[in-house]
């Protein structure tokens, strides 16, 4: 019997779903780049569940991340939940919520008001710094880094180290949107990077 005709719910594939609710919007915010925008995946309460449970979800299931943890794989192999200005402050704090842990901010230049560490960057459309409060993250702590779109990977590059500068363990990378041909991957390895949609 198939699960349609047993009454269950079949559930639209989560890379479909992302794929669907995305706008992409060409030539934003300059000429050239092909601007996925994922506001509307946000606003979708049950899209954005799925997508919140599925950045967890490697972490979840990394052996060594589990073996870390020394506890059940019903628990968290991560310790903190890393999110990216501005738009992966939305996915992350709810990923943190969802796990029962913390949630620690990545910002642009200047807006963080105590000691911090810095790296710059260069991103699908520009340059930047990133920052980091430098106690934010204790020697060994396990952390999940979360952002929503990955392009060239120069932010979660960045990010990755920030994290690593100050003694964290980055025990997974997610993102909802991978855009494959920008190379990010290649940028963030050796850490393996999680994504929802690969386009
Ligand atoms: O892989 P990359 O080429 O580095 O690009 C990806 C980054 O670009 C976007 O952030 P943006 O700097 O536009 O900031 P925002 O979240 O404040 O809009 C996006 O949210 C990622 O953080
Ligand atoms: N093409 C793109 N769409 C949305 N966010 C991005 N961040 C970097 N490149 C992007």
């Amino acid at each position: 019997m198939t699960a349609a005709a047993a009454g269950e719910q079949v559930q639209q594939p989560l890379d479909e779903l992302i794929a669907s609710l995305t706008v992409d919007v060409p030539d934003h915010p300059e000429p050239g780049v092909l601007f996925r925008d994922l506001t509307p995946v946000f606003g979708d309460g049950p899209a954005f569940a799925r997508v919140v449970e599925g950045l967890a979800a490697p972490a979840e299931s990394d052996p060594r991340a589990a073996a870390m943890a020394g506890t059940d794989d019903a628990t968290p192999a991560f310790d903190v939940v890393v999110g990216v200005e501005a738009r992966g402050f939305l996915l992350a704090a709810a990923v943190a919520l969802a796990a029962g842990v913390g949630v620690v901010p990545v910002r642009k230049a200047g807006k963080l008001p105590r000691e911090r560490i810095s790296a710059d960057y260069v991103l699908e459309y520009g340059t930047a710094t990133l920052e980091l409060h430098a106690d934010s993250i204790r020697p060994g702590q396990r952390v999940l880094v979360v952002d929503d779109v990955l392009a060239t990977g120069g932010t979660l590059a960045a990010a990755v180290e920030l994290v690593e500068r100050v003694g964290g363990v980055v025990t997974a990378v997610s993102v909802v949107v991978e855009l494959a041909a920008l190379g990010g991957r290649e940028r963030i390895a050796p850490h393996a990077v999680h994504a929802l949609w690969t386009t």
